[in-house]
């Protein structure tokens, strides 16, 4: 999208479409892109909240210049996160616009001074400060770890707009529509939880803070710094976050598991067979073929979780023992969890798996099946009963 758009009479929605970057903080894939959303509100001062990624500079620069009347100038940027790509832009910025002050908490101003070195034309604002525009008042509030410590969000009170930083953002450019009643919902929705599980879901009880300070909020459009704005229905941004903050998944089974030669494959399989003549639904994925930011999303969404793989090296093989250590940053918690595996010799890789359930305060579900080799009939048979047991568990409160 190369212009402007208005989410009201005077406030523009002024930022950018990524479809470049592979990797989201080097890490996480951008199958449908990612939009640096920033927001301009032309009053008698104007304010920039929030920027974009430096490399996109020339694009947002033509969108605030196309939506400046004639002799004004940007006066203030309110940096709701410090993330660079939302304020790579800076410097230029302060450039473009000589009179522009930078507007933070006391968190945001140190990190500026880090980052790039700015501590001029800085204004400090504290919870619940407020600052006139002329129509426009900005109402500030502090949402420390939503998600680093400065982030905070900057309500307009005058017109509703409620600019949440990266909190009920999401994955996905906004080309196809910016506002949640033009979009298609679903895959945004989808990119949104990737977009939670892979950058927020760490700080899932910082999430549920955030939300009981929204709650109290009067807002009617909710703009976050990526993914959708919505103006319809707000408030299914704000429980989608709340579900996935309390860790309450569906009725189902996700299954990520590794296999070199088949073995464990077959062992899941027999599980999985069970769980689907159950009628639960399940998601498989094979963790040499999936990435891991696919597999933790489908994590997160399920009540069940079979972990399966090969012991190598007397440990875990290396995709599994990647994938748990992502669990157990991102603190998974309310899950029930069964265990497969196999092995030649020594064995090791079900004893870790179960080290991590019991680490993280899982629900083991049994039995456990560690199997030699192919393993044998009896073994099929107790993965089988480990795929009814499973099945037992996540709809046991339905
Ligand atoms: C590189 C490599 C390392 C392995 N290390 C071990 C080990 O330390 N201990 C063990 O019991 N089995 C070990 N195995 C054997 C596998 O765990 C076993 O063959 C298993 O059945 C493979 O399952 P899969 O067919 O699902 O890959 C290793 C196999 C490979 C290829």
């Amino acid at each position: 999208m190369n212009r402007a758009l208005p989410l009201t009479d005077d406030t523009f929605w002024v930022g950018v479409n990524d479809r470049e970057t592979e990797l989201f903080e080097a890490l996480w894939p951008l199958a449908y892109g990612v939009s640096y959303n920033a927001y301009l509100i032309v009053d008698e001062r104007v304010a920039l909240i929030d920027a974009v990624k430096g490399h996109f500079l020339t694009e947002h620069l033509g969108k605030i210049q196309a939506s400046l009347p004639a002799g004004k100038t940007v006066d203030y940027l309110v940096i709701n996160h410090m993330e660079p790509d939302h304020t790579g832009a800076i410097q230029i910025l302060r450039k473009a616009f000589p009179h522009l002050t930078l507007v933070g908490n006391k968190k945001t101003l140190d990190m500026l001074a880090a980052f790039y070195g700015v501590d001029q034309d800085c204004l400090e604002v504290a919870d619940g400060d407020t600052l006139e525009l002329g129509r426009h008042r900005l109402q500030f509030h502090l949402t420390p770890m939503l998600h680093w410590p400065e982030t905070m969000m900057t309500l307009d009170t005058t017109t509703g707009v409620l600019f949440s930083g990266d909190a009920f953002g999401g994955f996905g450019a906004v080309e196809p529509g910016l506002f949640d009643d033009e979009a298609d919902r679903e895959l945004m929705e989808g990119e949104m939880l990737r977009y939670y599980t892979n950058i927020i879901a760490r700080y899932s009880q910082m999430v549920q803070k955030g939300i009981q300070k929204v709650k109290n909020l009067t807002f009617r459009v909710l703009a976050p710094t990526h993914g959708l704005v919505w103006r319809k229905d707000p408030q299914r941004a704000i429980s989608l976050y709340d579900v996935w903050s309390r860790q309450e998944g569906e009725p189902g089974v996700t299954v990520a598991y590794g296999s070199m030669y088949g073995n464990t494959q077959r062992l899941v399989e027999a599980a999985v067979r069970a769980l689907v003549e159950r009628g639960v639904p399940v998601a498989v994925h094979d963790l040499s073929r999936t990435h891991a930011s696919h597999v933790v999303a489908d994590i997160w969404r399920r009540q069940g979780l079979l972990l399966a793989c090969p012991t190598y090296n007397t440990g875990l093989f290396p995709a599994m023992d990647d994938l748990l250590r992502l669990l157990e940053n991102k603190m998974l918690r309310n899950k029930q969890v069964g265990i497969l595996g196999s092995y030649a010799w020594s064995g090791g890789a079900v004893k870790a798996m179960r080290q991590f359930v019991d680490a993280l305060h899982l629900e083991l579900v049994e039995p456990v099946v560690e199997a030699k080799g192919a393993g044998t009939a009896q073994d099929l048979e107790r993965c089988w009963e480990l795929g009814v047991r499973l099945a037992e568990a996540v709809t046991r409160n339905d």
